[in-house]
């Protein structure tokens, strides 16, 4: 049997994440996504996909104290970003930041718990260091706000040196609770799989950072937003969407290989926060953009089973919260590495060594030939 692209074949069973594609619904541990957007917080997510349950406020309250500890990394991660040269992409800054947390740590113990606390090390030092190279980067000293409630409010604050404002906060909440988790794409399967092997919970994430980095899983988010800024008004929705379809490209932050019958369930909070920060900053072009982009390309695309994904929308309300567009990516990282700690959390559990076959189809037989007697 072949499978390309692994499609439609199950690797593990799992009770972090159900996708029900009839009813259009994705649950985080049973709970539906749309009400823990609404009402949860990352942390309080990040929690639930880990030990699978919702904290009390005291065990909350401990887990955001654990995470507050550990979000300044250790100095030579400090160092590490600090050389990196300013032209350097912040995925790949945020990539070489948490593989260099693995330094000087001692990595024998394999157990969950040990493994448990190294997510929480990793999760909580990543908004710093993408804030404190974008910071350095752009000529200003990197800050690590001591009194940020959360991390919404710690990333936003780091990134930009000053405090953001309680709505800005809850929007990127939304935004990093719909972005915690998926189910197994290729990131969470990337981190499953190297944690397969009994490498550590750093090895795992750096490994999903970097599969996170292509345009076809979350690199889309970057690309999505440079599309708005291209394409620049409504009117050139039309021309532009036919211009890269005749030559054959694809549209960013559309299209997805589960989401063939509808649009990404996640697009329903998302549309509603796009639209409430285009209020708030009475600029509606970024959201009329987006929604004139997935009306004319699902006119267009629907009937391949092309439909609007998250990385659409992300876009635009990254950008209504004034984040420099190569942040997007590794915003979405600070967030997944939740789903990410809890999948791999969860195959150690009963851990068995990911290796797939493959068939060959090339020649046997060739005999060697000497280099000098090649023609
Ligand atoms: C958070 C996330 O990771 S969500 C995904 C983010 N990625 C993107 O937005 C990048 C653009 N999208 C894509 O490249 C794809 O839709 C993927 C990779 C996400 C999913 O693709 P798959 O399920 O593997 O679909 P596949 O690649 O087989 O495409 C099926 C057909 O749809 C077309 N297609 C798929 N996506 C798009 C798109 N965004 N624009 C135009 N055409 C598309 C393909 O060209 C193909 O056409 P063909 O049958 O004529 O050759
Ligand atoms: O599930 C996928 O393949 C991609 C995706 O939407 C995600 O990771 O959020």
């Amino acid at each position: 049997m072949y499978f390309p692209g692994l499609e439609g074949v199950v690797i593990k069973e799992t009770k972090i994440c159900h996708i029900d594609l009839e009813n259009s619904k994705i649950y985080y541990r049973g709970y539906d996504l749309e009400e823990l957007a609404l009402n949860s917080s990352f942390e309080e997510v990040a929690y639930l996909l880990w030990f699978g349950r919702l904290p009390s406020s005291r065990e909350l309250e401990e887990f955001k104290n654990r995470l507050r500890s550990v979000r300044k990394p250790p100095r030579h991660v400090e160092e590490i970003v600090a050389s990196a040269p300013p032209s350097a992409e912040p995925i790949d800054v945020l990539r070489t930041g948490v593989s260099a947390l693995a330094l000087g740590e001692d990595l024998s113990a394999r157990d969950i718990e040990a493994e448990l606390r190294r997510g929480e090390r990793i999760t909580a030092a990543m908004p710093y260091i993408v804030a404190a190279f974008h910071r350095l980067r752009t000529g200003q000293r990197p800050v690590d706000p001591a009194e940020a409630a959360s991390h919404a409010e710690y990333y936003l604050w780091a990134v930009r040196g000053e405090r953001p404002t309680p709505r800005e906060v809850r929007a990127l909440d939304v935004m990093l609770v719909i972005y915690a988790e998926h189910s197994m794409n290729n990131s969470a399967f990337t981190a499953v799989s190297v944690a397969s092997t009994l490498a550590d919970m750093y090895a795992a994430v750096t490994a999903a950072i970097a599969s996170l980095k292509g345009p076809l899983h979350g690199g889309a988010n970057v690309d999505a937003a440079k599309m708005l800024e291209e394409v620049g008004s409504v009117q050139r929705v039309q021309s532009w969407v036919d211009e890269q379809l005749a030559k054959g490209r694809r549209i960013p932050g559309f299209g997805h290989r589960l989401y063939k019958k509808g649009p990404d369930p996640r697009l329903r909070v998302l549309r509603l926060l796009a639209r409430d920060l285009a209020a708030e900053r009475g600029d509606f072009r970024w959201v009329e953009l987006a929604e004139k982009l997935e009306e004319y390309v699902t006119s267009k695309l629907s009937q391949k089973g092309i439909y609007p994904n998250t990385d659409l929308y992300a876009a635009v309300i990254f950008r209504y919260l004034g984040l420099p567009v190569d942040l997007n990516l590794p915003t979405f990282a600070v967030s997944r590495v939740a789903g990410w700690v809890a999948h791999v959390v969860e195959y150690r559990q009963s851990n068995r060594l990911i290796r797939p076959t493959e068939r060959y189809t090339g020649p046997l037989g060739l005999r060697y030939v000497p280099i000098d007697q090649r023609g």
